[in-house]
């Protein structure tokens, strides 16, 4: 008998019933990447590839009871939250990460889904940006949810280099603006880092509409290598390459925006 031990991560998030986004594709990217993964569900989608059906945000008890059960047993390297429903909603998942002092925190700001559904309130932007990004090591925003932030366009370079500092200033430590919903020929996320250095992360853009769950993909992979470890500067090369590689490798699920290939980095275990 062997017995083995991995770095335990949390996601905070919501169910995507179809498995391309939310907790599902959370806990398909850390399990590839070799981390054990727990979950606290903050809402229930009813979702597919074409589009959300319905939203149930969980009742407050329930999500308090999740992060006193995680908290009592696991050794939690590294956390990451996504879907966060309203305003209500965060201000309980930010109660809880102060309450169990939990770092490091990744924030994946999500808004709205690929079909166009909205997956947090209007008014809670002002809550992720007052209570939960002051508490975030990484925060992730997309396109739109950068301009969401920040109060700007952002169409050049120079845009996302301001708005990154303008999202720095909010509070997080480190900024990822991910270059997903741009144009061109070349995908680009900015990155800016604690201290000051900053960096571009460019790759082909893959013309597929199978891209659900990306950013997702992109925030557990990189929470999956800090748990075991790695740098912030490593573990965000190290997302990108395997959301990269997740979008390459398609995999024919489903009739609209399709789900990643979660397994398209197996067999690199150098990498992963
Ligand atoms: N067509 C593409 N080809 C290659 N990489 C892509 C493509 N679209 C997005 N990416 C990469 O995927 C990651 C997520 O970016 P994106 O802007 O799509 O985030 P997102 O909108 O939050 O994703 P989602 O909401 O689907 O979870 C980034 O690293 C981005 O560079
Ligand atoms: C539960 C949940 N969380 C996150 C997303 C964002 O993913 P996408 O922008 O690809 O729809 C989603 N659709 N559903």
């Amino acid at each position: 008998m062997v017995e083995q031990q991995y770095p335990e991560v949390l996601t905070i998030a919501g169910s995507d019933s179809g498995g391309g986004a939310g907790i599902q594709a959370d806990i398909k990217t850390m399990q590839a990447c070799h981390v054990y993964s727990s979950s606290i569900l903050v809402a229930i989608t009813a979702q597919n590839t074409l589009d959300v059906q319905a939203v149930l945000p969980m009742p407050i008890k329930m999500i308090n009871a999740q992060f006193a059960s995680i908290y009592a047993d696991f050794d939690i390297k590294a956390a990451k939250t996504g879907m966060l429903a309203d305003s209500q909603h965060v201000r309980c998942v930010v109660k809880n990460i102060k309450q169990y002092h939990i770092t490091p925190l990744i924030v994946d700001p999500v808004m709205v889904a690929k079909g166009g559904t909205r997956l947090l309130t209007q008014e809670a932007i002002e809550t992720i940006i007052q209570d939960l990004i002051p508490l975030a090591d990484i925060v992730t925003p997309n396109l739109p949810e950068a301009e969401a932030i920040t109060n700007m366009r952002i169409i050049s370079k120079a845009d996302f280099e301001t708005a990154a500092k303008k999202i720095a200033a909010m509070g997080a430590k480190n900024v990822i603006i991910k270059g997903g919903h741009g144009q061109g020929k070349t995908v680009s996320d900015y990155v800016l880092l604690a201290d000051g250095h900053d960096f571009w992360l460019s790759g082909d853009r893959y013309d597929t509409k199978r891209k659900h769950g990306t950013g997702d993909t992109l925030s557990s992979a990189i929470t999956s290598a800090l748990a075991k470890g790695y740098s912030i500067e490593k573990a965000i090369r190290f997302g990108k390459k395997f959301v990269d590689m997740a979008i390459k490798k398609g995999i024919v699920v489903g009739h609209g925006h399709g789900p990643l290939n979660h397994w398209a980095m197996q067999g690199d275990h150098d990498e992963i």
